[in-house]
């Protein structure tokens, strides 16, 4: 996202927030003539920080549509998730090949300059290898879920061990905590400071080519190797494209993400973002906008759960990020996770929100492996000057 609200409080007082979308742009994107921009919110704290109702999401068959009443069919639908194809189990690239990693993607045609091998060191502000024989190849499953509720508008796809738990997720995750330059990004909104709870960076610039000279306060990084062929098979698999590449790293279960949507405007309309993890598992909570209500039906809308666990990814799709918000909540046993989305910016405020809300302006901080922590380091940061 934007990096909306980070509220670190479990206090279930309530307070007064800007709305997303007026805080994520702070700064930097006109919201003239924008007549989607709401007001300030209410929200309640405990939900901000993911603590709440946690349905078990129940998975039905698909229904005979000629049998059930449209009514009961969609009170059946706002119970439930229905998985509408379940996909065909089908592993790729677990032999000794990553020839999928580099066959044509995107097809001829498709405009996307960040579909190169970034140059060196473009921007960073450590230097980043490129991955040794060791990582190659990346070894993928192909299980997709597809999950689907034309009523509520979820659209997600599920694949299960994406990147393969047993041959690939640990050797990436450890390569991209170690190499990878991490924030502790802090800002502040209409007064109020923000402390993001986990690391973050990311990569990629959009690819509208305006030339723009806000670009010079944020300086765009490419996307190192490693996370560009992870990008390209997503691509290649999901039939998207993307040119941002945002990561988390949630060190304990005191890391999280409360809840929101990443529907900036940059995104465009129905954005599709692809979320992979890492490590060790977590809670994804899915929120409807309106769930104590939902305008279709008038009836409340169950939060739905997936644990998401190593090497899975989550591909949002559709109405989603429209509909519906998404958070990891705090969990007290959870060790370390990495969380790795591709999105598509289409215009350049893009590039401003991302590295604002994902590198700020300092505090770089890199893994220590000895002590398995992260520790901020004295460097002369290229991150966002101003
Ligand atoms: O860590 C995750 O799975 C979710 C991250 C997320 O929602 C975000 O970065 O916008
Ligand atoms: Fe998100």
């Amino acid at each position: 996202m934007k990096r909306s609200f980070d509220l670190t409080s479990s206090s279930t007082n309530t307070v007064t927030l800007p709305s997303k979308r007026q805080a994520s742009l702070a700064g930097f994107l006109k919201p003239k003539n924008d007549s989607t921009i709401r007001s300030p919110r209410k929200v309640k704290s405990d939900h901000v920080s993911g603590i709440g109702k946690e349905d078990k999401p129940i998975i039905l068959e698909d229904d005979d549509e000629d049998e059930v009443s449209k009514q009961e069919q969609e009170e059946e639908e706002l119970k439930s998730i229905s998985i509408i194809d379940k996909g065909k189990a089908k592993a790729i690239d677990t032999k000794s090949t990553d020839d999928d990693l580099v066959e044509p993607w995107p097809p001829s045609g498709i405009d996307h300059p960040y579909h190169k091998p970034p140059t060196k060191d473009y921007n960073h502000p450590i230097v980043i290898p490129p991955i040794n024989d060791e990582l190659k190849p990346i070894h993928f499953n192909l299980n997709p879920k597809v999950i689907y509720n034309p009523i509520t508008d979820l659209d997600l796809v599920y694949y299960k061990n994406f990147i393969d738990k047993n041959l690939s997720s640990k050797k990436i995750m450890d390569f991209l905590l170690d190499n990878l330059p991490w924030y502790r990004v802090k800002y502040k909104v209409r007064g109020i400071d923000i402390n993001t709870p986990r690391f973050t960076t990311v990569f990629g610039k959009d690819s509208t080519q305006t030339p723009w000279s806000g670009y010079q306060k944020c300086k765009p990084r490419a996307i190192p190797e490693i996370l560009e062929r992870l990008m390209r098979k997503v691509e290649q698999v999901t039939n998207s494209q993307f040119n941002f590449c945002l990561v988390n790293y949630y060190s304990t279960g005191e890391d999280s993400i409360s809840y929101h949507s990443d529907s900036e405007s940059f995104l465009g309309l129905n954005p599709t973002i692809a979320s992979l993890t890492l490590g060790y598992s977590r809670d994804f909570l899915l929120r409807h906008v309106n769930y104590k209500n939902h305008p279709k039906t008038g009836k409340s809308v169950n939060t739905e759960k997936f644990n998401l666990e190593d090497g899975d990814m989550i591909l949002m799709k559709g109405k989603t990020q429209h509909e519906w918000q998404h958070s990891i909540p705090k969990r007290s046993k959870a060790k370390g996770r990495i969380n790795i989305t591709f999105r598509k910016g289409i215009v350049k405020y893009a590039t401003e929100n991302y590295y604002n809300y994902n590198v700020g302006k300092g505090n770089l901080h890199k893994w220590n492996r000895e002590k398995q922590l992260m520790e901020e380091v004295d460097s002369s940061d290229g991150g966002v000057k101003t």
